[in-house]
């Protein structure tokens, strides 16, 4: 499938906020979450429809994207799953917050 204008931007978008410039707010986003990892075995059990900046690049990489609908629906879940996880006001919820902040400035309608 042909990579439209509107996914290119999608695709260019992605390439930003995974860059070394929001590390700082980014890093949380960037590969799924490891429950393991994190010592939070019940993150499975809240979150139904994980989802991460990574899968997301891999997903655009294997053409699974058709429009920035799409694109968008998974960020979107990207940062709800974040505030349905992390409690207001906790460390990786601020960072969510501050991450989506980024993105919608660049995410023009
Ligand atoms: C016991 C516990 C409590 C909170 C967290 N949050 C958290 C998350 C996270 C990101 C997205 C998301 O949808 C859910 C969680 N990522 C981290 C990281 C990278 C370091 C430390 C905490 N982190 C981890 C363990």
């Amino acid at each position: 499938r042909r990579m439209t204008p509107e996914l290119r931007f999608c695709q260019q978008l992605l390439r930003e906020l995974m860059s070394k410039k929001y590390d700082a707010i980014s890093y949380p986003f960037l590969e799924p979450v490891d429950p393991v990892a994190l010592e939070c075995p019940n993150y499975f059990n809240i979150i139904k429809h994980p989802m991460d900046l990574g899968t997301m690049a891999k997903k655009m990489e294997d053409a699974e994207y058709s429009n920035g609908e799409e694109f968008e629906k998974d960020l979107r879940l990207v940062f709800a799953n974040c505030y349905a996880f992390n409690p207001e006001g906790s460390a990786v919820n601020m960072m969510g917050h501050r991450f989506e902040a980024v993105f919608n400035e660049k995410w023009v309608k």
